[in-house]
Formats: C-alpha cells, sequence, structure tokens
C-alpha cells in the first residue's frame, strides 16, 4: 500500500506550476467522441482518472496518443461498445460518455460510475435529461442502457443544479434535431470549457456560464484543437497550504477570476493575496481570524475545497463555522484531521472548527479532497512524520503533488 510521508513545519517558499483542470479533461476527453475527425488537447493534466478515461476511449476503438501535456484522440474507428463494468467503475466522470455516445450513436450501455463516494451522488437529473431528448433509459443489472430512434432538442429545467448534468446534455444535445435550452444550469468555468471545445468541434452553443444554454444540434462535428483551463481546485488547495504554512508561493498559470471566492475568504482571515494577470501570489501571517464560510455552486466558494479550507481554519483564532450547501455529508476528513489533534465537531451540514496545534498521525485519505486537507494539515504539523494512506484518490486530481510539494521546500515522500 502506497503512502505519503510528510515532515511538517516547514512553510511553503517558491512558485507552483498549475496543470490542466481535472473537472475539464475528463469531460472534454469523451467530448472527442462526438467528432468524425481526430481532437487534440493542450495543457493535459498528468492525472490517473485521464489515464483510466484513455483506456475507455481505446476500449471504445479511439486511437489515443498522449504526449506529455498534450493528448490527441482519433474517433475514426469507434463504435458504442457496452460497457457495464471495468473502467467506468474507476472515475465519477465514465458518465459522460452516456451523453457523448448517446449524442454519436443515439445508443450508449454504461455501468453506474466511480470516483469519490463520499456520499450517494445520484444521477436523476442526467437521466432526466436523456428522456428529454427522446432517449428510452433503462437499468440492466447496474448499468444504465440508453436508446434513441432519433434525439429531438427539448427544454429541461434542473432541478438541482449539477455540473455533471448540465455537461451529460450538452454534449448529447450537440448533436440532436433542433434546439435544446437547459435552464438552471451550473455556471463552473469547466462548463464553459466543454462549450468552447464542442463550438470549435462545430456545435452551436450560447450562454454556457450562465443559468440558461441553449444548444442548437448539427449533424456532424469535426476536430479541432483545445487548451484545458487551469485547475482551480489544485490552485486553491496550493493557495490554503501557503498559508496554512505561513509561507510565501506564488500560484502561477492560472485564472484568478475563478480563484475569487477563496481569496475573498481568505484575505477576510488576514492571508496577504496578491493578484496578477495569470498569478496569485499567497503570504502567510503570523495569525489568522475565523470566519464563516459556505460551500456553494459556482461562483461561490467550491464544495472541492471545503476539506482544504478546515485544516487552514483549524489555524485561525477562535471558532470557523464551514457549511456544505452541495453535498449534505462531505466530512470523511474531520475524524481524521481530529486524529492530528484538530478540534472540529460536525452538525447536520456543517463543521465547527477550534482553533488547534495539530501533530502527526497516521491517517487515512477516503477521498480526493479529504487526501488534500490532510496534506495539508500534514504540511502544518510540527515535530515528527505524518503517514498519509489511500494515496490512490489524490492521484486522481493532483498532477506531480510530491515533486510540486518538494519544490517549495516541503519534507514530503512516497514509500
Ligand atoms: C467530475 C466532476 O466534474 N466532478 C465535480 C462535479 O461532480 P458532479 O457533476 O457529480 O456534481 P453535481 O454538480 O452533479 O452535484 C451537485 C449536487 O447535486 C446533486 N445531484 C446531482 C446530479 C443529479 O442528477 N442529482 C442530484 O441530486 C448531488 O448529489 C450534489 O448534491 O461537481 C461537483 C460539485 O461542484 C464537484 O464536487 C465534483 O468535483
Ligand atoms: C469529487 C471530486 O471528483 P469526482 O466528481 O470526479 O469524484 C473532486 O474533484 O473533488
Amino acid at each position: 500500500m502506497e503512502k505519503l510521508m510528510i515532515a511538517g513545519g516547514r512553510p511553503l517558499r517558491g512558485t507552483v506550476q498549475i496543470s490542466g483542470a481535472k473537472n475539464s479533461a475528463i469531460a472534454l476527453i469523451p467530448a472527442a467522441v462526438l467528432s468524425e475527425t481526430p481532437v487534440t488537447l493542450d495543457n493535459l493534466p498528468a492525472l490517473s482518472d485521464v489515464a483510466i478515461y484513455c483506456e475507455l476511449l481505446q476500449e471504445l476503438g479511439c486511437s489515443v496518443d498522449w504526449n506529455g501535456d498534450e493528448l490527441s484522440i482519433d474517433p475514426t474507428h469507434i463504435r458504442s461498445v457496452p460497457m457495464p463494468n471495468g473502467n467506468v467503475k474507476k472515475l465519477r466522470a465514465s458518465y459522460y460518455l452516456m451523453g457523448a455516445l448517446l449524442g454519436r450513436f443515439g445508443e450508449a450501455h454504461i455501468g453506474m460510475p466511480g470516483g469519490c463516494n463520499f456520499e450517494p451522488r445520484p444521477i436523476d437529473q442526467h437521466i432526466k435529461g436523456f428522456e428529454a431528448l427522446g432517449a428510452v433509459v433503462t437499468n440492466e443489472n447496474g448499468a444504465l442502457h440508453l436508446r434513441a430512434k432519433e434525439l429531438r432538442g427539448a427544454k429541461i429545467y434542473l432541478d438541482v443544479v449539477s455540473v455533471g448534468a448540465t455537461i451529460n446534455i450538452m454534449l448529447a444535445a450537440a448533436r440532436a434535431k433542433g434546439t435544446t435550452v437547459i435552464e438552471n444550469a451550473a455556471k463552473e468555468p469547466e462548463i464553459i470549457d466543454v462549450a468552447t471545445l464542442l463550438s470549435s468541434m462545430g456545435a452551436k452553443i450560447k450562454g454556457a456560464g450562465t443559468e440558461t444554454i441553449r444548444i442548437e444540434g448539427v449533424e456532424s462535428m469535426h476536430g479541432c484543437r483545445h487548451s484545458i483551463i487551469p485547475d482551480r481546485i489544485q490552485a486553491g488547495t496550493y493557495m490554503i497550504a501557503a498559508a496554512a504554512t505561513k509561507g510565501d508561493v506564488l500560484i502561477d498559470n492560472i485564472i484568478p477570476k475563478h480563484m475569487e471566492a477563496l481569496t475573498a475568504k481568505m484575505q477576510e482571515m488576514g492571508v496577504h493575496i496578491y493578484e496578477m494577470d495569470e498569478a496569485i501570489r499567497v503570504v502567510g501571517q503570523p495569525e489568522y481570524q475565523s470566519v464563516d464560510v459556505k460551500a456553494l455552486v459556482y461562483p461561490g466558494f467550491a464544495t472541492d475545497l471545503q476539506s482544504p479550507m478546515t485544516s487552514l481554519l483549524t489555524q485561525a483564532r477562535g471558532v470557523s463555522i464551514l457549511t456544505d450547501q452541495v453535498y449534505s455529508n462531505r466530512f470523511k476528513h474531520i475524524p481524521e484531521l481530529n486524529r492530528m489533534g484538530a478540534k472540529i465537531k460536525v452538525e447536520g451540514r456543517s463543521a465547527i472548527i477550534e482553533h488547534a496545534e495539530l501533530h502527526p498521525a497516521k491517517v487515512k485519505a477516503s477521498d480526493l479532497r479529504a487526501g488534500a486537507s490532510l496534506i495539508i494539515a500534514a504540511l502544518t504539523a510540527k515535530e515528527g512524520v505524518t503517514e498519509v494512506t489511500g494515496v490512490e484518490f489524490i492521484d486522481r486530481g493532483y498532477d506531480r503533488i510530491v515533486e510540486n510539494l518538494s519544490a517549495l521546500g516541503a519534507e514530503v515522500w512516497r514509500e
């Protein structure tokens, strides 16, 4: 079993380059399925989720060429083969093959997704969207079979603001007959990134990034070259780690606008933050104020930064309350943080966080962002070495984390 070993207590100092966004990459890769000719993605992050997605496309008959941070996908020989098990269970975003294959072939047979299962994560809104577009969806031994004689544009009002459902419906609707309107759509930057790729492939999409997205279906789509947006969650994690270790870090190759909710909260705590065109410098301070944080849909504070932020809030004077309005029970990191000396109670959807000195311990990451939260806590804990297991979750979403942290002066290694 692989472990991350972290000897904390050193301020992080230097520059970190942020890679492309996981949550974009794993939607853009299946989007290539809609094209008749090769699609090339730049600024690709080196993540296990990306590697698994490449295997999924190969299983479908695509040829895939991954070279450094560039990925070329040739869908010339693609076919819609059943994928009830196997790789589809290893990541959450395998659900995008439902929308993409439905759009391309009018048929998809895909097992229910895996990924971080910190609580039940239903996909009823995805299914509602596919059905509105004319698909018949049946559950066959735990895998969804989607069939449509013809996909037709429709008006779809999402009952919950869902990133996955918004993107999945966009994928299927891109090649449907007529116009689809998604109301109450999610507005995350990754949705705009997918819409940008689809538009470069010939789709007609308006309104991505607002709550109403209009997609006029087209008969065929073609290849293009697209650069993936920077990963705002990785960027936020390094911002938080810089503050928690009282360091001084330039987080480079990012879009500072995407970080606004986090930047504002960290400034409210007393962290010094300097914004540049494509970078943010975080300068830690000896003391921080407690703050209340609500994780919301974009442009609110990202739920994926909720667990890392919990670790920083243990370093603030007073009591902070962190409430997650997106997931009701995303708190598996908290018993582990408490093993490191944190004083955190969970009440309903909120974590009540008191100031505490953290110490090293043996802890387990049970999901990706819980892992990030434990790494930040370990970097803060003095005198000794923290062992973090569950590294496979961390590798889903953090590109070269050991190399990046080491370059910033952290004492961290894999065992
Ligand atoms: C691969 C990917 O991009 N993952 C991100 C995506 O996940 P994902 O797209 O799965 O998350 P959603 O935005 O769909 O989920 C938001 C909320 O809606 C609920 N819901 C969602 C769909 C549905 O059909 N029914 C339903 O009830 C979920 O349980 C959750 O409470 O957005 C989440 C919220 O920003 C992030 O935490 C994940 O990192
Ligand atoms: C929950 C996450 O990912 P996924 O939806 O891919 O499981 C995440 O990135 O924090």
